[in-house]
């Protein structure tokens, strides 16, 4: 089910966009993975869903999520697929501010304190993004395992999660679509 070259191909049709863009760490880039392209489509979502739990295969956790809005699709078909491969796993949304009125929560889902939890990505620039989504889930007493992402841009995530101890693991890097760590290609 995992076809990577072809999953390969989907991204640079479809996500990979060429320009001036400021990125959420206020960084400037001369391109951007606009990663719902693929993650929101049917043709593309089930392969990476599938890539990824490829990934865990050795040692499934309990759950998967990651920070809203990128890591919502890939979580849900995560958990899909585990479901229709009868494994079980269950999925947090984790929100960038709480919820201001009902339960007030910072993490959304079916978790329990001490389970464990692989946190997905769309992309990785500084890792800024997961480690709070990893704040966060410490927070409320989850045990972060490692972080799973599309697209590793080589900006630094990689050594920011390996500094707290979390090991990141992606599909792709940049350097799979021809593009340099400056961005050139
Ligand atoms: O590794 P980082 O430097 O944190 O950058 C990557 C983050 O940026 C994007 O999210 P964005 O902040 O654009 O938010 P959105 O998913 O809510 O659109 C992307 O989905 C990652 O979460
Ligand atoms: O760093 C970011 O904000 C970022 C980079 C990118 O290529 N795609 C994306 O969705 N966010």
């Amino acid at each position: 089910m995992y076809d990577r070259e072809k999953l390969k191909e989907l991204i640079r049709q479809h996500a990979l966009k060429f320009g001036e863009f400021t990125l959420a760490s206020g960084k400037k880039a001369s391109y951007y993975l606009d990663c719902r392209q693929v993650t929101l489509r049917a043709e593309a979502l089930p392969t990476i869903a599938a890539g990824m739990l490829q990934l865990m295969k050795q040692n499934p956790p309990e759950l998967v999520g990651g920070m809203v809005i990128g890591a919502d699709p890939i979580t849900a078909a995560i958990v899909t697929l585990a479901g229709l491969q009868d494994k079980p796993l269950r999925g947090i949304m984790v929100r960038k501010e709480p919820k201001g009125h009902g339960t007030k929560k910072f993490v959304e889902g079916p978790y329990n304190e001490g389970e464990r939890i692989v946190i997905v990505e769309d992309v990785v620039t500084t890792g800024g993004s997961s480690l709070k989504a990893i704040e966060y889930c410490e927070a409320v007493g989850l045990k972060v395992e490692r972080v799973l992402a599309i697209v590793d841009r080589l900006e630094g995530g990689k050594e920011a999660f390996a500094e707290k101890g979390y090991k990141l693991d992606t599909l792709f890097t940049v350097e799979d679509f021809g593009i340099n760590v400056d961005g050139g290609q």
